[in-house]
Order: C-alpha cells, then structure tokens, then sequence
C-alpha cells in the first residue's frame, strides 16, 4: 500500500498548494447519478472534502445516465457499465473534476476509460443484504415465510442465493430505483417482501415502519465492491488527486482490489451471478470467499483462499482461477446477459 504523501509527510500546507494550483476558485464539480441514493452520496462526500478543505465549494452535477432511464431488464441494455458512461464522458470531457460511484455497479470486464483512476475507496459499510417486508406484514424472517411466497428482487446473485436456501420461494424481478421498489412494495402488493444492501437502504433513510431483516454474509455472500464508495477522477488532475486520496480508506482499497480482481479474472459485472467477500483476518492475512452461481441456484462454485495483504490482486487472481478450474465460465455462460 503507497502512503499517503500528502496526509502523512506534507500535512495540510502541501495539500492546500496543490489545491491552489488546480482549485484556484475552490470550486469542485462532483459528478452523480441522480437517484436518491446517488444523491445521498454525493452529499456526504462534499460533506467528507469540505471537511479537509473548509473553504472548498462543491457542486454537485447530477447526470441521468442510460441505466436510469432504461425501465426494462437490465440484461438486455447490452452495453455494460449503462451506469457510467456519461459520467465517464463527464470527466473526460471537464465537465464535472470527480465522481461519486458505488463501486458494486463498476463493471469488472470492462477497463476504466483511460487516464480516470478511483482516487479513493471511502470506509466499506455495512456489506449485508436485508429483507424488507412490506408495511403490516405478519412476517419479519424470511425463514417463516410459506411456501410459494414472493420475494422481489433484480439482482441475480441474491435470486441464486435465496433459491439455494428456500428452493420453494417465488422470486419476482423488480427493477427501478430504491425508493421506488420500497414505494412498490407497498402498494402492487405482489411482493412479501425486498432484499437489497444494507448500506443503499440507510443512505435513503431506512426502511420507514417496515420490518428488516438482516442477511447473514454466510447465508447471503455479499457482491464485489458492496457497501464502498468510490470516488473518481482524471489522473491529469493532480491537485484534486491528491485532495480526494485524504479520503481513500487503505483497508477498504485492499479488499476491493482482490475483489475486483477476481471479478476481472471471471469476466464479470454487477448481473453476474457472482458473489465475492474480503476481509482482513485477525492475524492480518486477507480472506477472500468466490461463489459463481446458475440461475436458479441449483449449482455453484466455492472457493475460500487467503493471502499476505501486498498480494491482494493476486489473490483475487487465485481466486478466480479455481473457481474458473471448477466450472465458472460454463456456469456463467449459462446466464445470459
Ligand atoms: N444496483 C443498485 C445499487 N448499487 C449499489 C447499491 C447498494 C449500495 C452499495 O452496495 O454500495 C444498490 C442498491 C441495492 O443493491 O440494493
């Protein structure tokens, strides 16, 4: 892990150089989609730099991108990373001098147009899934939920997981943003009940009066990059490379690194039915868990490694190598996209 020049030798007087270099106005374009949640977090990380430059101005560009305005299965939008794109295009052009990402709808199979670099990987939150029941049901545990019961959610790593546990589960596709699947919970009444990520869900509020539940990362294996927020910008910029990495959490950077490195060596994306979880041991090691599912969830791959923390990608790497040993790719291309 390179230190931080910066934060740790330079302290604030060579930051606030930088800074006056590129940022003479003090004014930083932040670049984000425009859901709720994407505004969310693009308001706590003006929060986060104004905090390290209080004299900073952010403003904040909300960009709709081709995702958001898609209505129908994400599979079939074809070009990945639909999320990104004209952000990208945004800080390519100096439309906007960063962006806040989730780093879980960063494609892996795709490389990063050149010269952008995620300049910091903030603090992981909470990686979990959670169930969210709609308002006045009589459950609040998947695991009471009777046979046949619905079960919402787009994603098809949470439908392999749920199915693996409760085959007898009915699990229905529901798109849109999150406070319109929470909105829709409520009033289609076709579901018993959500799962999305526990940290997406706190950024919007939380779930109101409705009961969560939430998943177990052995019941539920979380997907690559969950919970991490990653800033991004144009490596020309130096002064606001340098101002976004005060923010970049060197643990979080590691776990992802392997993360994605696996997600790399799968071809993966964020609708693959991938499931990928590092962590940091007690004895200072990095863990890495792999699943690579069939749609249904009736097959999966596993693979559990561990490796010293400067060979985080490498073990990402491993890690994906044995799953692709045991059938991955087969797998995979059983699941269109
Ligand atoms: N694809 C939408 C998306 N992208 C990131 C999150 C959750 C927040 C995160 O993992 O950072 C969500 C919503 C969800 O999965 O419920």
């Amino acid at each position: 892990m390179s230190a931080h020049p910066i934060t740790q030798s330079g302290g604030r007087g060579l930051l606030d150089r930088y800074v006056d270099q590129v940022l003479p106005e003090r004014k930083l374009r932040l670049a984000t989609r425009t859901s709720p949640m994407a505004r969310a977090q693009a308001d706590h990380v003006a929060r986060l730099l104004t905090a390290v430059l209080p004299d900073l101005t952010v403003d904040i560009v909300g960009i709709e991108t081709s995702g958001d305005r898609w209505q129908g299965d994400l599979a079939q939008l074809g070009g990945k990373g639909a999320f990104l794109k004209e952000i990208d295009r945004a800080l390519v052009t100096g439309m906007a001098d960063a962006a806040v990402h989730c780093l879980k709808d960063v494609p892996g199979d795709i490389p990063l147009p050149p010269g952008l670099v995620f300049a910091a990987y903030l603090p992981r939150q909470d990686v979990r899934d959670v169930a969210v029941f709609r308002t006045g049901s009589p459950y609040h545990d998947l695991a009471d939920l009777p046979p046949g019961t619905r079960v919402g959610t787009s994603s098809v790593r949470r439908k392999a997981q749920l199915l693996r546990w409760r085959p007898d589960l009915a699990i229905e596709r529901i798109r849109g943003n999150v406070n319109s699947r929470l909105a829709r919970l409520d009033s289609d009444g076709k579901v018993e009940a959500l799962v999305l990520n526990a940290s997406g869900l706190a950024r919007i509020g939380g779930a109101g009066d409705r009961a969560v539940q939430l998943l177990d990362t052995d019941m539920m294996c979380p997907a690559i990059g969950a919970g991490v927020l990653a800033i991004q910008c144009s490596d020309r910029d130096t002064g606001i490379v340098e101002l976004i990495r005060t923010l970049d959490d060197p643990d979080t950077r590691l776990h992802v690194t392997a993360e994605r490195a696996m997600l790399r060596g799968l071809q993966g994306h964020c609708n693959s039915p991938i499931a990928g979880y590092c962590t940091t041991t007690a004895d200072g090691q990095l863990s890495l868990i792999g699943m690579v599912f069939t749609r249904e969830g009736g097959q999966f791959v596993y693979t559990h490694e561990w490796d010293t923390p400067g060979r985080a990608r490498e073990l990402g790497e491993y890690v994906a190598a044995v799953l692709n040993r045991k059938g991955a790719q087969d797998i995979i291309a059983g699941s269109p996209h």
